[in-house]
């Protein structure tokens, strides 16, 4: 059984032109005119793209003393629902834990996904079988190893540490991920913070302000420099980090920074808000900051300085968010967003003249597909690509509301804002997975993407590094020992 998609126009991260699009057995075999095949859908008034990966989530994650409420069932139909086709989890080991431990019980949750996901795997603590099971983590497809610089006493890595993994990340042609707060400053910061009797979900913001994850960001960019290794830095949020980023990549360093549709959109007046349960749902990390430096953020997604846009899709309940009444830090970090993470950029950066569509593909699909190293695979209109595809309407409309949304969860931090610009169909290594706005599950559907190690960038970082290494000066009439 063959799909074609007929009479719309196909916008890639760098072409916009008017073709059909033929799919055979999940994977797209034709791109030209006139095609024909045994079902069609319609795209007329629409946008052919490649489906959205969203790089970061956290499905069913044990955070803070509970889980994550979305899982792989309700997190990838929120996915497909919103124009996402792949998302890329974290594997997570408790501390001691062993990697491969902790990638079968990631393995283990995924039974249920209704779209392609891949994960990256977490260091949580160092360690001679940490060193050795990095290699066999590679060997089975993830190449991508995340660093947790805050969430002292639980997830965080020292600089010794950080520095031994991104070392072992450079040998095995891996990615090095970090999330770039310090740890150290933040848990100063609480306890102070504490003890003069803020409590309540503002707090969250102030023991976080920009200067912790600028601090964080610019350490984990000079260690990677050192470890020889590309890094990419999740969730930046403020022009400190921004600003690091931006400098490492004006000096050649393979360096990049995802900022979230959440900092995009979202300021931080949503923490003074009177509600406590408002405010309480939208604690992050790092947490909503101001429009100075949501323009900064913009702004490196209009100049290239910043290259993926994500979710960090960590959803909790409210009766969760409630753990924390009485004492911030015990509120569990983390917000939706997989569902509206597509819409949200059309409508607040395309629709806006913020970002051209294609800049658009770019930053939600082809930017990180290429990072990870699944392109073409993934984040392509392409002949052999994976048929994960959006079929876009630009005028369709809708006013985002928890009432009507496939996450778990019983509140949306988007709630209230009309998006236009919303999926007609989504294609799901060509299965049609939403029609007209309307979900149609496909659970199981879903399949682990492996990623190859050694990408081009880890070959010219340590050619380079192999040229310019230390080494020891040639000397003729050197005096002898003790004369
Ligand atoms: N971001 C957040 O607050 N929660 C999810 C875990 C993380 O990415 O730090
Ligand atoms: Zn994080
Ligand atoms: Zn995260």
């Amino acid at each position: 059984m063959t799909t074609i998609i007929r009479n719309g126009t196909i916008v890639t991260a760098d072409l916009t032109y008017r073709a059909d699009v033929l799919i055979d057995n999940g994977i797209i075999t034709a791109i030209g005119p006139n095609l024909t095949g045994d079902t069609t859908l319609d795209a007329t008034g629409c946008y052919i793209m490649p489906g959205g990966i969203d790089p970061h989530t956290h499905l069913e994650m044990p955070f803070m003393g509970t889980y994550s409420a979305d899982d792989f069932e309700s997190g990838t139909r929120a996915a497909l629902s919103g124009g996402t086709t792949m998302v890329v989890d974290f594997a997570l080991p408790s501390p001691g834990q062993g990697l491969l431990d902790a990638l079968q019980m990631w393995h283990n949750k995924t039974g249920r996904a209704h779209c392609d996901y891949s994960f990256h795997m977490a260091v949580t603590w160092w360690g001679e079988q940490v060193f050795d099971e990095m290699k066999s983590v590679v060997d089975q497809g993830i190449t991508s190893f995340k660093h947790f610089m805050a969430y002292k006493g639980a997830l965080m890595v020292n600089d010794d540490e950080m520095y031994h993994s991104f070392s072992r990340c450079a040998d095995l042609g891996a990615l090095a991920m970090v999330h770039a707060e310090n740890g150290d400053v933040v848990a100063e910061l609480t306890a102070r913070l504490l003890a003069e009797g803020n409590t309540g979900p503002e707090a969250h913001a102030y023991s976080r302000p920009p200067q912790v994850e600028g601090e964080a960001t610019n350490r984990a960019i000079m260690i990677a420099d050192m470890a020889g290794v590309p890094l990419y830095v999740v969730h930046t949020s403020c022009e400190e980090a921004h600003e690091a980023i931006r400098r490492a990549r004006q000096q050649g360093k393979r360096v990049w920074g995802e900022p979230l549709i959440q900092h995009l959109t979202l300021d931080e007046t949503e923490y003074f808000h009177p509600d406590w349960d408002h405010a309480a749902r939208r604690v992050m990390s790092p947490p909503f900051r101001s429009k100075a430096h949501q323009d900064s953020l913009w702004a490196g997604l209009q100049s290239g300085s910043l290259s993926v846009v994500a979710t960090d899709h960590c959803a909790f309940t409210t009766a969760q968010k409630r753990n924390g009444v009485g004492n911030f830090s015990k509120i569990p970090n983390g917000t939706g967003g997989l569902e509206d993470r597509m819409p949200m950029l059309w409508t607040y950066g395309v629709n806006t003249g913020r970002l051209t569509m294609n800049e658009f593909v770019a930053v939600t699909s082809t930017n990180i597909a290429k990072i990870l190293n699944c392109y073409p695979k993934k984040g392509a209109v392409l002949v052999g690509a994976d048929a994960d595809l959006v079929v876009w309407d630009p005028e369709k409309t809708k006013t985002i509301s928890a009432s009507a949304q496939q996450s778990a969860i019983d509140y949306n931090v988007f709630e209230g804002k009309t998006v236009k610009g919303l999926p007609r169909y989504t294609l799901t290594r060509g299965r049609v997975a939403v029609a007209d706005g309307v979900v149609q599950p496909g659970e199981g559907h879903g399949q682990f993407v492996a990623r190859e190690a050694r990408p081009a960038v880890n070959r010219a970082l340590s050619a380079w590094k192999e040229i310019t290494a230390p080494r020891a000066v040639a000397r003729t009439g050197v005096p002898a020992t003790g004369v």
